[in-house]
């Protein structure tokens, strides 16, 4: 297997200026994610990765060798795409040896590889079908069994599951996970699927706009978002982004003004930021509590407007006065819930919330999440 290492990465289409420095490190046998919106770039790294795009600009290694001219057939790497691309007139099996074939592999040593691939991705019971004879879930199999016989240093996929219903994709994850294991291979894997994202990366690389934003863990990622993009792009219902004014700051915790004049405080060391700053108030929606018996001047009331059930866990949007967008508060779905037109009193846990600058750049959170203190008496959620 082999690592990949990008330095200084550049592409460019004419003028247009479309990965715009890029410098990573990816080691052998690990499992690394691209995730970031539609169009920043992530598919692009992968083909440039895959030789299948020209570098303007910078050096790609793989396996310790600059490969930046290496012929894609050369590199060691076999790609899976979305869409499966098998070739209709032709048998599982011939599908899956097919690459081989063309690389004048002998036949017993085809067959041999055909076989554990199919083993590995339990389709061997369909290997005389043709892919019109197939479901979308097995033709993605072949798709990655297509990959795993050619025996690659590094597998990339672009979107490989994005054509799979909801349950399918769930299934496959986990046999990708499996696969990943049994494997050891380096994959590099590019998804808008957030759990897929949290649950198949080792590492997750968040891309915006031709440059990467963060790399970390999806631990280290949503608990320490280095800024508001990767805080606002990991999590579903995203997190909560209101504006407030720094009112002032002691060791342990910062104190602000909401929107509708509400106080709040959040566990973070605000000394580069002057009294009287704008700043933003980052809340994930699971840690905002509807206060149940809220004390006089607690809290910070909200007029909930939308309840959504969704079986384990209630989500409650929320209007604070003056506030650009709704809060969105994550509950447990057996609390007896509030209905439309209700007012509400939100509380911000101050040891999970953040405070980000009005460049977008986080404050040091005061918190050490491992040891964040659970949910407080009297909450909802
Ligand atoms: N051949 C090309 N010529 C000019 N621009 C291109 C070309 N290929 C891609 N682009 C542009 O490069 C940018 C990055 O595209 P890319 O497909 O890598 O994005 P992406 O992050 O994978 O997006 P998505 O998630 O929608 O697939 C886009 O703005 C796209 O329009």
């Amino acid at each position: 297997m082999a690592s990949v290492c990008l330095r200084g990465i550049k592409k460019q289409y004419g003028s247009t200026s479309v990965i715009k420095g890029v410098d990573l490190d990816i080691a052998d046998g690990e499992f690394v994610v691209f995730v970031g919106p539609s169009g920043c770039g992530k598919s692009t790294l992968l083909r440039i990765i895959a030789g299948l795009e020209d570098i303007t600009e910078g050096t790609l290694d793989i396996g310790g060798k600059v490969s930046n001219d290496v012929a894609p057939a050369e590199r060691g790497i076999a790609m899976v795409f979305q869409s499966y691309a098998l070739y209709p007139h032709m048998t599982v099996a011939e599908n899956l040896g097919f690459a081989l074939k063309l690389a004048k592999v002998p036949k017993p040593e085809i067959a041999a590889r055909v076989e554990k691939a199919a083993a590995i991705l339990q389709i061997g019971h369909l290997l005389d079908r043709r892919p019109n004879a197939l479901s979308g879930g097995q033709r993605q199999r072949v798709a990655i069994g297509r990959a795993i016989v050619r025996k690659p240093e590094v597998f990339l996929f672009d979107e490989p599951l994005s054509n799979l219903d909801a349950a399918l994709r769930g299934q496959t994850r986990v046999e990708l996970a499996r696969l990943h294991r049994e494997l050891k291979a380096t994959m590099i894997y590019v998804t808008h699927d957030q759990v897929e994202a949290m649950t198949l990366g080792q590492k997750i690389v968040v891309f915006n706009a031709g440059h990467i934003e963060q790399v970390g863990t999806p631990l280290e990622l949503y608990e320490r978002p280095v800024n508001k993009f990767v805080a606002g792009f990991l999590g579903s219902p995203r997190m909560n982004f209101l504006d407030v004014t720094l009112l002032g700051a002691d060791e342990r915790a910062a104190t602000v003004r909401l929107p509708n004049g509400a106080e709040a405080q959040v566990a973070a060391d605000v000394s580069r930021a002057a009294v009287g700053a704008s700043l933003t108030l980052g809340a994930r929606p699971e840690h905002v509590i509807i206060l149940r018996h809220a004390a006089d001047g607690e809290g910070v009331p909200a007029v909930v407007s939308l309840v959504e059930y969704l079986g384990d866990v209630m989500l409650v949007y929320a209007q604070v006065e003056g506030a650009r967008e709704m809060v969105a508060v994550k509950c447990d779905a057996d609390a007896a819930p509030p209905a439309a037109g209700d007012t509400v009193t939100l509380a911000f846990q101050p040891m999970r919330a953040y405070l980000f600058d009005s460049d977008g750049r986080v404050f040091p959170p005061a918190w050490n999440a491992a040891s964040a203190p659970s949910t407080p008496a009297g909450a909802t959620a």
